[in-house]
């Protein structure tokens, strides 16, 4: 019971649909898709300091090492970011099974045939070769960004952002903003249980996220990235 059935009514998604095809870049914002309760265990889980390994990417590496990174200029700096370990030590905290099962949720059948009825294109893993690496937990502190970008790929139809963040203020900064069109840029609050799907290959959906603000912030801006591929 991940999603929160009243979301997920034909109706709903008709109108997800609607604004979906209506917008540029092509995207709808879902406020509580998911089950508030189960969420809450999976930020609760979050929120633990385990588990969490920093990546680095530049525009021209991915994963760029700290001896790269101090000689990788400003500008070329693309992520800086945490990304949450599945494969951490699960034995030593069992808590951290709910978060690995919302994972493999966002990669079984009943999720994927909702976003093909929204996208209206048939969303499927059977030619990724390692679907759970595009579903991921990342947090971001402070001194970490995330950088103008695009991510599309060959058949890539679906990307999905869904924010964990409870009490989030409206100056604690993290918003993701999309390129838009004529200097028309879409900013979206890091709201919790807020999902953000769109289509990568959209024109005006490069992205990126403002810097957070790390006194009203608190710690971290958690979220979650999932791409999503058609055949
Ligand atoms: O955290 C966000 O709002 C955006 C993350 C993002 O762009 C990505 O993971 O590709
Ligand atoms: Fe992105």
């Amino acid at each position: 019971m991940w999603l929160n059935e009243q979301q997920v009514i034909p109706s709903a998604i008709r109108a997800y649909r609607k604004a979906l095809v209506r917008s540029t870049p092509h995207h709808v914002v879902i406020d509580g898709l998911f089950a508030q309760a189960q969420l809450d265990q999976v930020a609760h889980v979050l929120r633990q300091d385990q588990q969490w390994k920093t990546q680095k990417h530049s525009y021209s590496a991915l994963y760029v090492n700290n001896a790269t990174w101090q000689e990788t200029p400003d500008t070329e700096r693309f992520v800086q970011r945490d990304l949450w370990d599945r494969t951490g030590h699960p034995a030593d905290n069992p808590e951290s099974a709910i978060a690995q099962e919302f994972l493999s949720f966002l990669r079984g059948n009943e999720f994927m045939s909702l976003l093909s009825r929204i996208f209206d294109v048939q969303i499927t893993d059977i030619n990724v070769a390692k679907p759970e690496i595009n579903t991921n937990y990342f947090r971001l502190s402070a001194s970490d960004f995330v950088n103008q970008h695009a991510d599309d790929s060959p058949g890539r139809e679906v990307c999905m952002l869904l924010y964990l963040n409870q009490d989030w203020q409206s100056d604690s900064g993290g918003e993701l903003v999309f390129m838009g069109k004529d200097d028309k840029t879409v900013t979206i609050a890091p709201l919790y249980n807020r999902c953000v799907l769109f289509d990568p290959s959209s024109p005006g959906s490069e992205h990126w996220v403002k810097a957070v603000n790390g006194e009203t912030a608190g710690d971290y801006r958690y979220n979650l990235t999932s791409w999503y591929w058609s055949e």
